[in-house]
């Protein structure tokens, strides 16, 4: 984890309507390494959701500078995987389609690298299964490999277990986690979620709401797989809570 695949100076967005102006985000700026995992996490409304999709190249009416690889972002692109809390696959296309999606699984080097895919998400036997007939996790997972299948140099994940219940979110943490040391690719996940953010991340940037800032960044150094029962574990919560309780309550919706 040397080179930053992110880049992020001075980023101010303010949303202007004809009667008012809004600043969402206060001078944002933080690096995400190649091959770091990195979660955001701060009270609703401090401009996380807004954040990610500037990075991802949503949204281009910001100040400041956004760099992946050393370039200037411009636009949405391949480059850029985006995972949303709901999973989005096409209901009218098999697990496999849904993956290859644009790509022709016809072509033969699109059929290995969906193969390969379906493996690292385990979906071996579902390749013919359609959404509607597997679980939310398993959406996610496939919505992951179809990300994934395109090679970004960053995976831009927005609230991706929010909706599910807390037993398949768990499960889907250590999914990503395998994930993500099977494929390298650089992470950036926003949540709500204390333990998630623990559990996963390598760096938690801890943000503060109206306009959004960043708080404090809490570096993670316990190694993986983490045991979400330790001391060290818990000392990084009570970490990341300090920093949080300094937001005024009726701002709080953490789940720990
Ligand atoms: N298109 C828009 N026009 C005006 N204001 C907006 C727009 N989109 C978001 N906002 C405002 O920007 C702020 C940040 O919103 P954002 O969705 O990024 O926050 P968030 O931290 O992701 O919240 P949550 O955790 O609830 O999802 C909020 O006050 C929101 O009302």
């Amino acid at each position: 984890m040397t080179t930053a695949a992110l880049e992020i100076q001075h980023l101010n967005k303010t949303f202007r309507s004809s009667d008012k102006a809004t600043h969402v985000l206060d001078e944002i700026q933080f690096t995400l390494a190649k091959e770091e995992f990195v979660s955001i996490i701060g009270p609703s409304g401090c401009g996380k959701s807004t954040l990610l999709k500037i990075v991802a190249g949503l949204d281009a009416e910001y100040e400041g500078t956004v760099r992946l690889d050393g370039e200037v972002v411009r636009g949405p692109g391949k480059e850029k995987g985006f995972i949303f809390q709901e999973h989005r696959l096409f209901p009218w296309l098999t697990v496999e389609k849904n993956i290859a999606a644009d790509l022709s699984l016809k072509d033969p080097d699109v059929r290995r690298r969906v193969d390969a895919m379906i493996e690292l998400v385990r979906l071996q036997g579902f390749e013919k299964a359609y959404p509607k007939q597997i679980s939310g996790g398993m959406s996610q997972r496939v919505a992951i490999a179809r990300a994934l299948l395109r090679k970004p140099q960053v995976l831009l994940l927005d609230e991706p277990f929010g909706a599910l219940d807390a037993f398949t979110r768990n499960h889907m943490q250590e999914s990503l986690l395998d994930i993500w040391r099977e494929n390298r690719t650089s992470m950036l996940l926003v949540t709500h979620d204390i333990d998630e953010a623990i559990f996963l991340s390598n760096r938690i940037v801890v943000m503060d709401a109206r306009p959004g800032k960043i708080k404090a960044i809490i570096t993670v150094d316990l190694p993986y797989p983490r045991n979400r029962v330790s001391p060290s574990f818990q000392a990084l919560r009570t970490e990341v809570l300090g920093a949080l309780n300094h937001i005024e309550e009726d701002d709080a919706g953490w789940q720990i």
